[in-house]
């Protein structure tokens, strides 16, 4: 079998990820548009009606735009923009949210794919909330560095081109990042997590961190009880893995490249307190790779192909 796909926003940073992994590829017919008129709106339309798929790597209102320009009930559409994440009638593209999440997505005609740090926070946090070892209305904070790949193409100049001149800049001060409403929604936490993202100077990567005190969670819960609701969520040979942290360190680099996410779990008993960690590609599980392994599981074809593992 195969299905044809176009990439609105191919030439941007993760419609350019997306790309690699398509290439080559027998069961994918990947549909291009002309460079020159590849943000004309007749041209696109074109592709969008051609195509039994659509991935969107696009800002959020050329996303919705795309979205209109389907004029058909049959093209089913991927879309990598944050514009439709806690939207009526899109399905939450991350197939180990919950147990029947990837019979959802095989389903669905239209589905957003996670934004990169709720695809770390979403994987630590939401077991917890479902297994009822955190409480709905527990008020949680995320911690969380990205590659500066994660801004896209104007912020890859900006450290490319010397502007950025720092190693590290926490943003999001407002306290009011597009990030929140997905993380509460999907997480089943009735109060947004106090947000605090940071860029660092490397091209891709992320590291997403949710510290707990125990008195947090239902009382009597143990770091064995969190990892065992964990262990369950995740079983072996999936994207999503659970460290058994052997060797205790952590960094940016650990699953960048890959498509793949590693959550690790720390504790100390006499502090009562516990650091949840994931560690996953901007570009890969928190954008390219989900992408694919979405598209993958609505057209039926191998869940894994054309994934770094
Ligand atoms: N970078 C990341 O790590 C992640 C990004 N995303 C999301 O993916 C989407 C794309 O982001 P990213 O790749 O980083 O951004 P980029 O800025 O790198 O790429 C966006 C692309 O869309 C093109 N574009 C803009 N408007 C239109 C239009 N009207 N018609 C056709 N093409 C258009 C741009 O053209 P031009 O080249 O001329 O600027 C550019 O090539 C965003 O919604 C982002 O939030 C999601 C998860 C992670
Ligand atoms: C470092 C950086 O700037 N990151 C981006 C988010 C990356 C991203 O891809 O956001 P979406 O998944 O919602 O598209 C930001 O914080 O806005």
């Amino acid at each position: 079998m195969t299905v044809s796909v176009f990439i609105d926003g191919a030439a941007g940073t993760t419609g350019l990820e997306i790309g690699e992994r398509l290439a080559g590829r027998s069961d994918i017919a990947l549909i291009r548009i002309d460079e020159a008129r590849r943000k004309d709106a007749a041209a696109r339309a074109e592709a969008l009606n051609d195509a039994d798929f659509v991935i969107l790597c696009l800002p959020d209102d050329a996303a919705r735009e795309a979205v209109a320009l389907i004029r058909n009930d049959r093209t089913r559409v991927v879309d990598a923009s944050t514009a439709h994440r806690v939207a009526s009638g899109w399905t939450y593209g991350f197939a180990e949210l919950d147990p029947d999440q990837r019979e959802r997505i095989a389903g669905a005609r239209f589905v957003s794919n996670p934004g990169c740090y709720p695809t770390g926070f979403l994987a630590l946090v939401r077991p917890l909330v479902r297994d009822g070892l955190l409480p709905a209305d527990a008020l949680v904070s995320v911690n969380a560095t990205s590659g500066y790949s994660g801004g896209g193409k104007a912020m890859i100049a900006e450290f490319e081109g010397g502007a950025a001149n720092t190693a590290f800049r926490p943003y999001a001060l407002s306290l009011a990042h597009k990030h929140v409403p997905e993380m509460t929604v999907h997480a089943g936490l009735t109060h947004g997590p106090i947000f605090q993202p940071a860029v660092a100077n490397t091209y891709r990567g992320m590291v997403v961190e949710v510290p707990l005190h125990l008195a947090q969670l239902v009382a009597g819960t143990t770091p064995d009880a969190i990892r065992a609701a964990l262990a369950a969520a995740y079983p072996a040979g999936g994207l999503v893995r659970l460290s058994q942290d052997g060797a205790p360190t952590v960094s940016i680099e650990d699953d960048a490249g890959t498509d793949r996410m590693t959550l690790h779990l720390f504790s100390n008993p006499d502090t009562a307190q516990v650091r949840l960690i994931a560690t996953l590609d901007n570009l890969g599980k928190g954008a390219g790779g989900a992408a694919v392994q979405n598209l993958n599981i609505m057209a039926g074809l191998d869940p894994l192909a054309g994934l770094v593992l």
